[in-house]
């Protein structure tokens, strides 16, 4: 076994922005906040960042969907350790007619597969808690990423399977979305040579162009 230089950063790394995920995500909720208004108790409205970045993928998908004369291929996920839960969007993007896939984790040492997902689809187990519906595979057009930690150019880390690397070093022309909370940024990310950073990153305060958004899914200069 290759062990990697930063293999034990990474790890605490991980455990603290999973920590950290985990107490934010406990203390949001969608929420009609009172407020002191100038003439007494008045209710002012507010979003919570799950909502305000589901509001953010959607519109992302729907802009780039009206460029393709066919049905766009979304790859999503179905959440994981307090992961922002976007499954109220793959259900709109059902409705209005954008194909959803969710990932399959084939082996651990494969790139995932992704299979078509509707509301009606049975879900089966698979490794590491995940779940995936029984259908047929699909290549999508836009890939959700789902991110951990991530740099302003696109590089990210997430559970250590490496999964996300090798399924986009096989897809250089994929759209690859990363997608988290803002405060997920890491300015002094460490990145490794099979690290393969996403095109663009959407968090609740809306889209980073990482500088690889018109280009493919390719490694960049470190730094
Ligand atoms: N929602 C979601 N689904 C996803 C991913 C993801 O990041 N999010 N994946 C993204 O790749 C794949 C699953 N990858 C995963 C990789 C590791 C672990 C995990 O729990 N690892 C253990 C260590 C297990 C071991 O040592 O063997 C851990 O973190 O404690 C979970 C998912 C496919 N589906
Ligand atoms: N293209 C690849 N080919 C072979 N192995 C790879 C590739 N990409 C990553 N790996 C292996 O996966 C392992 C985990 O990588 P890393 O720590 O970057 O995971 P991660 O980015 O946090 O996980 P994920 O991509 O699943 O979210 C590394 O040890 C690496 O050897």
């Amino acid at each position: 076994m290759i062990v990697s230089p930063h293999s034990l950063e990474k790890k605490i790394l991980r455990k603290t922005l999973l920590d950290q995920r985990r107490t934010f995500l406990h203390s949001q909720q969608d929420s009609y906040s009172p407020y002191k208004g100038k003439f007494g108790i008045e209710a002012k409205p507010t979003l919570s960042p799950v909502s305000v970045l589901i509001k953010n993928l959607r519109f992302y998908v729907l802009d780039k969907a009206s460029t393709f004369s066919r049905p766009l291929i979304v790859g999503g996920v179905w959440p994981l350790k307090g992961e922002p839960d976007l499954r109220s969007l793959f259900y709109d993007f059902y409705r209005i007619g954008v194909r959803v896939a969710l990932p399959r984790v084939v082996r651990k040492e494969s790139p995932l597969k992704f299979i078509e997902w509707s509301p009606f689809s049975i879900l089966q187990d698979g490794l590491y808690k995940t779940c995936s519906p029984i259908g047929v595979f699909l290549e999508p057009d836009v890939l959700f990423v789902p991110l951990l930690g991530f740099n302003k150019k696109g590089y990210r880390i997430g559970y250590g399977g490496g999964f996300y690397d090798r399924t986009l070093a096989l897809r250089p022309h994929c759209l690859s979305v990363g997608y988290g909370f803002s405060w997920q940024e890491v300015e002094n990310l460490f990145y490794e040579d099979h690290d393969v950073p996403v095109k663009v990153i959407i968090t609740e305060q809306g889209l980073l162009q990482t500088g690889l958004s018109h280009g493919k899914n390719e490694k960049r200069s470190k730094g």
